[in-house]
């Protein structure tokens, strides 16, 4: 590969972007299909969880879900990352080399690099250069749909975009339209730094006031009382699937549901839906954003409202891909993002995709008698990261019985299913038990409600000691009803 040979290449495409001629004002997408992405992995000193292997996959796989098309790979193994560029100088050389043969419209980077980095890469490169983060970034962009999602988006582009625009064009030609466009002077670039601020304190101001109406409706759901079941877990374990799969089997009416797909991100926005759990009663799933390893901080800090959100839910499905051998450390990954967005609600650990793994029958899910549901199908239940957990397949719904059981087990956890009568007068009380619990149901009566919900001990008690009447210990609303009228 000497330096500044001409630029064959055995990739067919080749030929239609030359006829296409340097003075093409198309770009590389309009030219000849997908962007074709060239990787550059860095390891140095000894590595994280996931392997070197793993690592290059994922950003293929994100590569792939941003649309491109991955038509090289430069890996370095390194003492530890050289400052000004990352890989070291003969690297750097050897990846521009393949940018020009492999023709590769952009240059995406396992890690993340400074703004310094990225600028002193992109001059020695002679092309455009990403990392991860960006990659991410771009990802999100194109999946956001609610007005929220978008505005989080932005919000994160442009924190990310700001320290990198010192003393460049690239990153601003790289932006197309809108915010700052190609070639600017330092006065220029100036005039954009501020421009961007100020859509940055702009977009703020609009998330504050789309959260605020965010924090109406979720009063109101609490008023309502139904519990809150949110999955969560690793981009791809299959969340979407799952939520579809029990929207399918307990939704009341039947309403277009979308089924997941594979890429990467595929869900950004929360998405809830009613359904009635078997022994619960009605019950609100939340399918969420998947996580990764390595979540950008900016996106982190843009999407925590909305995970807060969801976090607020009564309990946490944790999905995960069972089918990789990885799925320990995604287990690991995603664990440390709830701990540190503070979820402290019980999580239960959904082994998904169990089709994919030989020997697997749903009847390795011991029955939900007593305690937690599970049970390792291959190995002693209890023991490892899988204790406890509830295997299924998400995709043909084998196993869905065993998570309903031990969701509703969940569910009720420390918490007495009662029917208790609520004087008309004291409508205060009544308010207390929606917000202590969960109501499954409520019937007026001649002189007062009868109200059947889920609540914990103490305030049962606590209940009765200010004029509330248990009516049954456990009983159908309409059992309830008829108990409190006949004590009226
Ligand atoms: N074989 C098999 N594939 C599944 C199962 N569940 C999901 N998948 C597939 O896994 C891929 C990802 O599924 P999604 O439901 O989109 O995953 P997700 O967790 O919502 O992903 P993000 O929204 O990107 O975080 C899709 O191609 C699904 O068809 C399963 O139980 N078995
Ligand atoms: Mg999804």
């Amino acid at each position: 590969m000497a330096p500044g040979a001409p630029a064959t290449s055995a990739v067919p495409a080749a030929s239609a972007a030359a006829a296409a001629g340097p003075q093409d004002p198309r770009t590389a997408q309009e030219r000849r299909g997908p962007e074709r992405a060239l990787l550059v992995g860095v390891a140095w000193g000894r590595g994280g969880r996931l392997s070197f292997d793993e690592r290059m996959e994922e950003l293929r796989e994100l590569a792939r879900s941003a649309g491109a098309e991955v038509v090289g790979e430069i890996r370095q193994r390194r003492g530890r990352p050289d400052p000004a560029t990352l890989i070291g100088p003969g690297k750097v050389q050897e990846v521009a080399e393949a940018r020009r043969r492999l023709e590769a419209d952009v240059i995406i980077f396992d890690r993340n690099l400074t703004p310094a980095q990225q600028r002193n890469l992109e001059r020695a490169i002679g092309g455009k250069v990403i990392d991860r983060t960006q990659l991410i970034l771009d990802i999100f962009a194109a999946r956001a749909r609610t007005r929220e999602g978008q505005l989080q988006v932005e919000l994160a582009q442009l924190q990310y975009l700001l320290p990198r625009l010192v003393g460049m064009g690239e990153a601003l030609s790289r932006l197309g339209g809108g915010i700052g466009t190609r070639g600017p002077g330092e006065t220029r670039l100036e005039v954009d730094r501020r421009r961007i601020r100020r859509r940055i304190a702009e977009l703020r101001r609009m998330l504050s006031e789309v959260r605020r109406h965010r924090a109406v409706q979720r009063r109101g759901r609490r008023r309502a009382g139904i519990p809150v079941v949110a999955l969560v877990g690793y981009t791809n374990a299959g969340k979407t699937t799952l939520h579809a799969a029990l929207v399918r089997r307990f939704g009341e009416a039947a309403g277009p549901v979308t089924a997941g797909r594979d890429r990467l991100f595929d869900t950004l926005d929360p998405t809830v839906r009613r359904v009635v759990w078997p022994g619960v009663g009605p019950v609100l799933v939340a399918d969420t954003v998947g996580f990764i390893h390595d979540l950008p901080p900016q996106l982190i800090a843009a999407f925590r409202a909305t995970l807060e959100e969801v976090l607020d839910a009564d309990l946490l499905l944790h999905v995960v891909d069972a089918s990789q051998p990885r799925w320990p450390v995604d287990v690991e990954t995603v664990e440390a993002i709830l701990d540190d967005l503070g979820a402290r609600q019980p999580r239960l650990l959904v082994m998904n995709k169990m089709d994919r793994v030989p020997g697997w029958g749903p009847e390795a899910n011991r029955p939900p008698a007593d305690g937690p549901v599970g049970g390792d199908g291959r190995g002693a239940p209890g023991a490892g990261r899988d204790a406890g957990a509830v295997r299924l397949s998400a995709r043909t719904g084998e196993g869905l019985e065993a998570l309903a059981a031990a969701v509703a087990a969940l569910l009720e956890r420390g918490r007495r299913r009662v029917t208790v009568w609520v004087p008309y007068r004291r409508p205060d009380l009544r308010a207390r038990i929606h917000a202590a619990g969960s109501v499954l149901a409520e019937e007026p009566g001649p002189d007062g409600w009868a109200v059947t919900a889920l609540l914990p001990e103490a305030e049962v008690g606590r209940l009765e000691r200010s004029g509330c009447r248990l009516v049954t210990a456990a009983g159908t609303a309409a059992g309830a009803a008829a108990g409190a009228e006949a004590s009226s």
